[in-house]
């Protein structure tokens, strides 16, 4: 056996049994299970069980957009032999012209939903990432900064709007500058937990980041000179904390947008998927058609017509981005033939 797989150190690494259980016997007695750190263009970057990094290249079959941040895989020491299965894993549309999912991060525990107690809180944009760390089966927790100067209502009253959202996510008020208050958060960051941050820009994501690891962390790319002496670009992603466990913090978690998130989206909004269910019709746009269950809620008062609304507007966003560039192209033919046919009878009325 290369690495005991009993070594605290695996633990450290965020290994489970969950990982345990995909290697077979001859892997266990042969293999080292690594965590990957960087995903570069040809290799990857991984932490050993001794928490040594080691760069390793790809080759063969192995491909970058197939491996994220945080994932676990079996090297021999020097070749990746494969990743393994992962617990979670956040995903975003690519850009570009494929409507492959761009891999964000694997195998993270708890999702820190971050916003503060001003204009950036927003229940629609809370609503989202909810549903993005259900989809990804994280835990999702909704953490509200600046409580130490709300504005224009108390802290606490953020906090209940919060709360109203999600039975499934707690909610801290915390202000991010005072390490009793991130100390509350880290419950959810000891040995073998993965956090990362969402949030907008200017919420506290760095200050809480800094809280939990101790250190200044930089999302993006940082130059930085390898071993030979020449200059190398790396985005550093995996970060120690005090707790024991590790925050993944990448450029790409900055940037989430939804997709692809329709199950989580119906667990968040499981009432209204419920009542949809009781609607005459099974396709039942819950606008006009008699017998609609949805609207008859709304009516009786037993449904808020915003949180209605916040459910239509969430669909559609993930709808939209779930398409694939062919519905994409179908939907701009469509347009286009439209537009030609529109300007044909403009014409023609015209007497052109
Ligand atoms: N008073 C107070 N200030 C805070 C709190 N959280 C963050 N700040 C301040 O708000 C500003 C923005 O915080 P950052 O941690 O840089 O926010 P961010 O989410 O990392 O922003 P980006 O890097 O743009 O994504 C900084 O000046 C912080 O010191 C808080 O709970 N209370
Ligand atoms: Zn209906």
């Amino acid at each position: 056996m290369t690495s005991d797989l009993n070594t605290p150190n695996l633990i450290l690494l965020g290994w489970s049994q969950f990982f345990n259980g995909q290697l077979d016997l001859e892997e266990f007695e042969t293999l080292t299970p690594v965590r990957l750190s960087e995903v570069r263009r040809r290799s990857i970057v991984v932490l050993t069980p001794d928490l040594e990094r080691q760069e390793i290249a790809l080759t063969g079959d192995h491909v970058a957009t197939d491996m994220a941040v945080g994932d676990f895989a079996l090297t021999d020491g020097e070749r990746l032999i494969r990743v393994l299965d992962r617990k979670t894993v956040i995903s975003r549309k690519a850009a570009g012209v494929s409507a492959q999912a761009q891999l964000i991060a694997a195998n993270i525990d708890t999702l820190f939903i971050t916003t503060s107690c001003n204009l950036d809180f927003n229940e629609a944009r809370l609503e989202r990432y909810l549903a993005i760390a259900i989809e990804a089966e994280a835990t999702p927790v909704i953490v509200i900064t600046k409580a130490d100067k709300p504005e224009d209502m108390p802290g606490e009253v953020y906090a209940d709007r919060a709360k109203a959202l999600y039975d499934g996510a707690e909610v801290l008020l915390i202000n991010a500058k005072s390490p009793d208050d991130i100390a509350r958060l880290e419950r959810y960051c000891g040995m073998g937990q993965t956090i990362a941050l969402v949030g907008s820009s200017g919420v506290g994501k760095s200050t809480i980041a800094r809280g939990l690891t101790g250190k200044d962390i930089e999302v993006g790319d940082i130059r930085e000179d390898d071993a030979k002496g020449r200059h190398t670009t790396t985005s550093r992603s995996m970060h120690r904390m005090h707790a024991g466990g590790w925050l993944i913090d990448t450029p790409g978690m900055r940037e989430l947008a939804l997709h692809d998130a329709s199950e989580g989206i119906a667990t968040l909004f499981e009432d209204i998927t419920d009542l949809a269910t009781q609607c005459k019709f099974s396709d039942c746009q819950h606008q006009t058609e008699p017998g609609c269950a949805v609207r008859r809620a709304v009516e009786n008062g037993e449904l808020d017509p915003e949180r209605l609304e916040r459910w239509r507007k969430l669909m559609e966003e993930d709808a939209r981005n779930s398409e694939t560039i062919a519905e994409a192209r179908e939907r701009g033919r469509k347009f286009s033939k439209m537009v030609k046919t529109t300007m044909k009878t403009k014409k023609a009325r015209r007497g052109e």
